[in-house]
């Protein structure tokens, strides 16, 4: 009988091999209209970012936005892309590497360190390929949005169930479904903000600026807005700051129906009309700096609120790669990795029976 089944090495009992895949949005591979559109045609394409029904959102998307905006957004890119490239795709690739760092400093010699972009390259796909070429039978997926959002986290979960369509023996699979109330990653933003209130003074005013979605998620029953506000919530607890300090706004609304509200510019705005001189603004729901906070709120809402009379605008940036936030990230796979970090595959023996059942028959495990 021909050896056509191959027992892998975690059914002779040695420790399987686990996987950690952290996933960011996505970005285009170049600031130029060219680069911009494919990225925005998958991105915009996806059911659970824009619900608009299809026929419809086809013609618009493929009549309108992709003949206008590739070239818009391509001149916000060119304005923060750096020489490592889109600053969302070098912060990923460093959170990721800084995070694999400190698995090997605590022994933790057998995970496996990857990053994936949800849109564009590298694929989840192609990193999970990787992870089941290098034999990982566990993997834990972070998607690297705090607060939870079908138009994000949801999406990395579709698109992780979709790319193991391919596959025959599966992993077993973890979801790090939103980390916002994580003390870690509390702890961590409430530093970030101290430090910053050391070097430049505190701001009459803390705006705490999160990525919006449409009014109407929130309607169906989408947890971001809660998530947004319970974030800010145990921020503010952390720093002490008296609740009429702290403000609360949605960024980078998209098209011409409402989103959560209050928008951010606009209040920066009303502020500064209303006397408030200073604000120190952060984003906690991005832990990387990218488009929408470089740009959007560092250059865009600055001058907004410059212009209507504020003096001063203070940008925090986001966690990207501060030691205490790599820390809160492993502090947060560990603990989802539970008993993967301390004991065989549980299935590893049913496996065993499997490939030798499978071996009696001469059938493939
Ligand atoms: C942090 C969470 C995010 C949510 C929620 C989110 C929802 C959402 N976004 C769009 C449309 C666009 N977003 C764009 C950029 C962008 N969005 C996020 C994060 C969230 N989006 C990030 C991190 C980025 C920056 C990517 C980068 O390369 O730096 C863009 C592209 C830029 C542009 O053309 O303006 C679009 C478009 C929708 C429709 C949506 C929810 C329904
Ligand atoms: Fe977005
Ligand atoms: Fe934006």
């Amino acid at each position: 009988m021909p050896r056509f089944w191959q027992e892998p090495a975690y059914l002779h009992g040695t420790k399987p091999r686990t996987g950690v895949l952290v996933v960011n949005l996505g970005t285009p591979a170049a600031p130029t209209a060219a680069a911009l559109r494919p990225y925005l045609k998958e991105f915009l394409s996806d059911p659970r970012v824009v619900e608009i029904p299809r026929p419809i959102w086809w013609l618009i998307l493929n009549g309108i936005i992709l003949r206008t905006r590739p070239a818009k957004s391509a001149a916000k890119y060119a304005s923060v892309w750096t020489d490592e490239g889109s600053p969302l795709k070098a912060h990923t690739e460093k959170q990721a590497k800084l995070l694999a760092g400190f698995f090997v400093a605590t022994g933790e010699r057998e995970l496996m360190v990857s990053w994936a972009m949800r849109y564009g390259q590298p694929s989840i796909r192609s990193r999970l390929d990787e992870m089941r070429a290098a034999g990982c039978t566990r993997i834990l997926v972070i998607p690297l949005y705090p607060q939870f959002a079908a138009s994000t986290t949801a999406t990395v979960m579709d698109e992780v169930a979709n790319s193991l369509r391919h596959w025959r023996n599966l992993p077993e699979i973890r979801f790090i479904r939103s980390f916002g109330d994580d003390p870690g990653y509390i702890k961590a933003l409430a530093a970030s903000v101290r430090e910053h209130w050391q070097r430049e003074g505190q701001a009459d005013r803390l705006v705490l600026s999160f990525h919006g979605i449409p009014r109407r998620s929130l309607d169906l029953g989408d947890p971001y807005h809660c998530e947004c506000y319970k974030t800010a919530r145990l921020l503010g607890e952390e720093l002490k700051l008296p609740a009429d300090r702290l403000i609360v706004s949605f960024q980078s609304r998209f098209g011409k129906a409402e989103w959560l509200k209050p928008y951010t510019q606009p209040t920066l705005e009303d502020l500064a009309r209303n006397g408030i001189g200073s604000v120190d603004v952060m984003c906690p729901g991005f832990v990387s700096d990218c488009l929408e906070t470089l740009e959007e709120i560092n250059m865009e809402c600055r001058e907004a609120f410059l212009h209507e009379g504020g003096k001063r605008f203070s940008y925090i940036p986001c966690l990207n790669e501060r030691q205490d936030w790599i820390e809160a990230l492993k502090g947060l796979s560990v603990r989802h990795m539970g008993h993967w970090l301390t004991e065989a595959g549980p299935d590893a023996a049913a496996l065993a029976k499997q490939a030798a059942r499978a071996r009696e028959i001469g059938a493939s495990a």
